[in-house]
């Protein structure tokens, strides 16, 4: 894994483009994820334990928007349910051959790995196949806000009976006061995670165009619009949550 430091936004731009998840951001992203997202760490690890109490025998495991597939490698250390395969997709190229380098290391080390089928492509036009879990680790927030009912619906209906979608996202609050709170609180972890108050500002800036957080209750509202029966946070830092939506 590159141990390369997020440095992309520590110069003034005289014009801040709108993130993307290109060649510059794929050399620095593991530590601009940790760096930035709360409980990233905890919540990846986790996914791998809730994953494995799923999984159903000889199904798909899907992890879309994978991006150097971190919750892929967990599901590895975790899943052990016979005849299990993991899906991994994502429509960055550069994320895409940068995770294929990762995961290729690791099958030439470990045998008993489960397959990973590695797919560049878009979210919004797969074909999915019965899957028992479904992951989306803060890939939802970078869908256009009136394509993400139709996405969770068909993600839905490949559900096996018995699986689980497990969405993880940046999260928006309904009371002003509770919003300005955590995000205050969040600038204070990038702060204290050695990101400059520039690098915070133009960030903020960059992201702003591309990725529309949600509240839980729309989180909520959209699930149980999609068919799913039930749906269980598992997971809170501040401004970032999991949940687990039921089938
Ligand atoms: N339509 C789309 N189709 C496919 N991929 C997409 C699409 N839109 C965005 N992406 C991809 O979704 C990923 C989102 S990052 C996920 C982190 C990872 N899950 C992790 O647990 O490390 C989240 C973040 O950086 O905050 C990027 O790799 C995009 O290329
Ligand atoms: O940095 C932020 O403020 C975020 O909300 C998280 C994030 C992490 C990595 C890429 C884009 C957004």
């Amino acid at each position: 894994m590159s141990k390369e430091p997020d440095r992309l936004f520590a110069q003034p731009l005289a014009q801040v483009p709108d993130f993307a998840f290109n060649e510059d951001v794929v050399r620095v992203f593991p530590d601009m994820i940790k760096r930035s997202v709360p409980g990233y760490p905890t919540i990846v690890e986790n996914l791998g334990v809730l994953a494995a109490q799923f999984a159903q025998p000889g199904s798909v495991l899907y992890d879309l928007g994978s991006s150097l597939g971190a919750v892929t490698q967990a599901l590895r250390r975790h899943v052990r349910t016979d005849g299990c395969r993991v899906i991994a997709v994502d429509n960055s190229a550069a994320m895409v051959e940068r995770c294929r380098e990762y995961l290729n290391g690791q099958d030439s080390m470990f045998q008993e790995l489960l397959p990973v089928e590695v797919i560049e492509g878009d979210i919004l036009a797969l074909e999915f196949q019965p899957a028992s879990v479904v992951a989306l680790n803060f890939t939802l927030q970078f869908i256009a806000p009136d394509q993400r009912t139709a996405l969770l619906t068909r993600i839905r209906q490949s559900l096996l009976p018995g699986g689980a979608l497990i969405l993880s996202e940046k999260l928006r609050f309904e009371d002003e006061q509770e919003h300005a709170l955590l995000t205050d609180l969040h600038i204070a972890f990038k702060r204290a995670n050695g990101y400059s108050e520039l690098e915070i500002a133009q960030k903020r800036s960059a992201i702003e165009n591309v990725m529309k957080p949600d509240s839980l209750e729309e989180h909520r509202e959209r699930l149980l619009a999609a068919g799913f029966s039930k749906v269980v946070p598992w997971f809170q830092c501040l401004n970032f949550a999991s949940l687990i939506a039921l089938p």
